[in-house]
């Protein structure tokens, strides 16, 4: 705290590198405020963050300490001891100079003062339902008082932040003015509020911008009927609704007073718990040893080549233009070019029709494309990346050929999806450049890139791809090489347990029903639709590499191969499992059933001949277990740096559902010892398919989560 001639304490908070509210902080904030009441020589008070940001809300490690040891009280209570009694109650004007991040407790905390003065660019948002809780100081009463309901809606249950040009326009702050005059206007706005010159505000006290009550109702129950299909088995949604209503119908107090219980109980929560893990998991991810810690800066990575524009190859090329970067697109003849060409456009306009995109930014990434048909602009690109049909010799000529096409200081990045990348560049000579960028379809919306690092990869080449990745706002994730590498290689059992069940249980259409929620509550993409989508050559091929990998849990069913020569390609032809027409929904195909059961004949893997009985949790588990397992072995060679990476894979690149925290996090729930036994039964009963892993047997034998670093697990990499 700082005071100054004009009578005005400056309180600045300081917690690099974003300036978050530990506990030390908000006790501080405490004890300095009631000092600056105290002191006669202090007549008004302004709140900045250290170093242009104000703060990133509350500290996020306290939740997880609060998880971790089941016990709320950790988390300091401060909705009505700091921000009504001390801030919005104080005897002398608070003003909140903000900057940066504004969010969450941050928010809340400058929302509590009596003015806002915000530099330009500053974001301000209340993203607590991200984290699987609600706002827990005040920023479900005092929004909707300062910017209306339907707004604050919006930015509460989208969790979507606002600039502060936006936020003037709304009256959340109340002056913008450039970062240099932020301290100077704001000390002027305290003085001015303490000699009546401005008004003195206290939000909470404000009704004018609130509609009709009849209106409230009909905008909540509106939201409410929304986020009962959208928030599903998430909480914090409705339970955002409800307090925000308590505030609007029984009085500010009374909302800050629900808010605060309901909050805490919200924090203790899974959804909480997998929703906190995953965003402190995002942000360890970006930690690679022996890369981001030696010292070394990212090259700078211009223009990049993609060989081969099939749906990949498009998707990333619209990712890289999109990031502003340079790409040449390169197809064997003409009309595949112009498909390619046609497909980043298609790609493009998708973005601009669900208005992520404006036409202009569009317009502006397609003049950084360009498409070729040899490799003789080959020389201008830092980086190549090989995005053509998994298919081992094929792959190997191709990266011969690139390597004699381009400069040295080339990256040569393959996005073979199984395939081992040792192979790939079997016949290469710049062994360190070779590195693995797997996309995944759709490449221009899936945000995980695994960035596959073989033995000699340099850790500049794989900075240099971790720099593209942010650019190109993906998320990396360091992989070990091995077939499916991490996230593919986790989630085969999935579908390979999905064709057991198909090929045993006793009700296919029962099975689809319960497989069906499995997906939509797990959403995989390996569910039965999405391989309509992928066509089935793509999991014909993807299989026979797993089966050659891991013979030992690989069921290759009939049916694949079945719907093929029964003219069933999926949808690229109209048919698969589903029915596909245009314009309207597709719809399960009856018709398929003959061609179950001709599988089912061939495998004969019912015992005794009879279908095999399972309730739908055993089902769901039966199709999960596996995955877990599977994350196991993974977690036992190294193929990850550490178990929170596959939570965080398995989220963004397989659309495991991020508020149950990852595959790994989700085993955890249930504990070793549960999956060892249901796996062991299962093997038992139904064949190897489902033995368990080593690393498996062993987590349960000694009573440790899965996630628990073990030093067996950082070998390779
Ligand atoms: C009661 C209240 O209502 C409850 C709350 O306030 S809950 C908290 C609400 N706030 C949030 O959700 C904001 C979360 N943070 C963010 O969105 C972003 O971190 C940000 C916009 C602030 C900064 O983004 P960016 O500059 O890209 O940096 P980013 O890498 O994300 O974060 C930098 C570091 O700050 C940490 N951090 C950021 N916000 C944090 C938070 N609220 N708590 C704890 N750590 C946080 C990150 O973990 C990271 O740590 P590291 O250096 O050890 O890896």
């Amino acid at each position: 705290m700082e005071v100054g001639n004009d009578g005005v304490a400056v309180l600045t908070i300081s917690n690099p590198p974003v300036n978050t509210l530990s506990v030390a902080i908000l006790d501080d904030l405490k004890d300095l405020l009631t000092a600056a009441m105290r002191r006669v020589d202090v007549r008004a008070i302004v709140l900045i963050g250290k170093g242009g940001k104000f703060s990133g809300g509350f500290d996020v490690n306290v939740f997880k300490m609060a998880h971790k040891i089941g016990d709320i009280s950790i988390i300091p209570d401060v909705s009505i001891d700091i921000f009504v009694d001390r801030i919005e109650d104080a005897e002398k004007p608070i003003v909140a100079a903000i900057e940066g991040p504004v969010l969450g407790g941050a928010l809340e905390l400058a929302m509590a003062c009596h003015a806002r003065i915000a530099a330009t660019k500053t974001q301000l948002g209340l993203p607590e339902l991200n984290l699987g809780v609600i706002p827990g100081s005040g920023g479900t009463t005092r929004l909707p008082r300062l910017i209306g309901l339907p707004k604050a809606l919006e930015m509460l249950l989208l969790s979507r932040s606002i600039t502060s040009e936006d936020g003037r326009k709304l009256g959340l702050v109340d002056a913008v003015v450039p970062s240099e005059e932020l301290l100077q206007v704001s000390r002027q706005w305290a003085v001015d509020i303490s000699e009546t010159r401005k008004p003195w505000i206290r939000s909470l006290h404000r009704t004018d911008k609130l509609c009709s009550l009849d209106e409230v109702h009909d905008v909540l129950e509106n939201a409410r009927k929304h986020f009962e299909q959208t928030g599903k088995n998430m909480p914090q949604y409705q339970a955002c609704l409800d307090v925000i209503e308590e505030g609007i119908i029984h009085g500010g107090y009374h909302g800050v007073l629900k808010e605060s219980r309901v909050f805490k109980e919200l924090v203790l929560q899974d959804t909480s718990k997998g929703l906190v893990h995953q965003f402190l998991s995002q942000r360890a991810i970006v930690k690679v040893p022996n890369v981001t810690d030696i010292g070394l800066t990212p090259r700078p990575v211009k223009k990049v080549a993609i060989v081969g524009g099939g749906v990949l190859g498009s998707g990333i090329a619209t990712a890289l233009i999109l990031g502003n970067i340079y790409v040449l697109l390169k197809e064997v003849d003409p009309e595949y070019l112009h498909k390619a060409i046609k497909t980043v456009e298609a790609n493009l306009q998708g973005l601009v029709s669900r208005e992520k995109l404006t036409h202009d930014k569009a317009e502006k990434a397609l003049v950084r494309l360009k498409g070729v048909l040899d490799y003789s602009r080959f020389k201008e690109v830092d980086m190549i990346i090989e995005a053509s049909a998994d298919n081992i010799s094929q792959k190997q000529n191709l990266f011969a050929d690139i390597e004699k096409a381009c400069l040295p200081h080339c990256i040569l990045a393959s996005n073979s999806s199984t395939i081992d990348l040792n192979l790939v560049g079997e016949k290469t000579k710049l062994q360190d450049q070779i590195v693995g960028a797997h996309f995944f379809s759709p490449a221009h919306v899936t945000p995980l890139l695994e960035i596959v690092r073989i033995e000699k990869t340099s850790p500049q080449v794989i900075l240099d791809l971790m720099t593209v990745g942010k650019t190109i706002s993906k998320v990396p994730v360091i992989v070990g090489n091995c077939t499916g590498f991490a996230v593919n290689r986790a989630f085969f059992p999935f579908s390979q347990s999905a064709h057991l069940l198909y090929n045993q249980a006793p009700d296919i259409f029962d099975l689809r029903g319960v497989l069906t929620s499995a997906r939509n509550e797990y959403k995989s993409r390996f569910s039965r639709r999405l391989q309509d989508l992928d066509g089935y050559q793509a999991a014909v091929a993807t299989t026979k590499e797993f089966s050659l990998s891991f013979p030992d849990r690989t069921f290759e069913s009939p049916l694949i191969n079945l719907l093929i020569k029964n003219g069933r390609n999926g949808k690229s032809n109209g048919k698969g499992y589903y029915i596909y027409k245009k314009e309207s929904k597709p719809r399960p195909d009856s018709s398929v059933l003959p061609i179950i059961e001709e599988s089912r004949r061939l495998t004969n893997i019912m015992p005794d001949g009879k279908p095999i009985s399972v309730t739908d949790e055993e089902i769901i588990k039966m199709v999960l277990f596996p995955v877990v397992n599977e994350a196991c072995r993974i977690l036992d060679g190294g193929i990850v740096i550490r178990a929170s990476d596959l939570d965080v894979a398995s989220v963004l690149g397989m659309r495991f559902p991020s508020y149950r925290g990852g595959i790994v996090f989700w085993g955890d729930t249930f504990g070793a010892d549960c999956i060892f036994r249901s796996m062991q039964k299962w093997s038992e009963a139904y064949g190897k398919f489902f033995k368990p892993s080593r690393f498996l047997e062993n987590r349960a034998q000694r009573g440790i989560p899965l996630s628990a670093p073990a030093s067996t697990s950082l070998g390779r990499l």
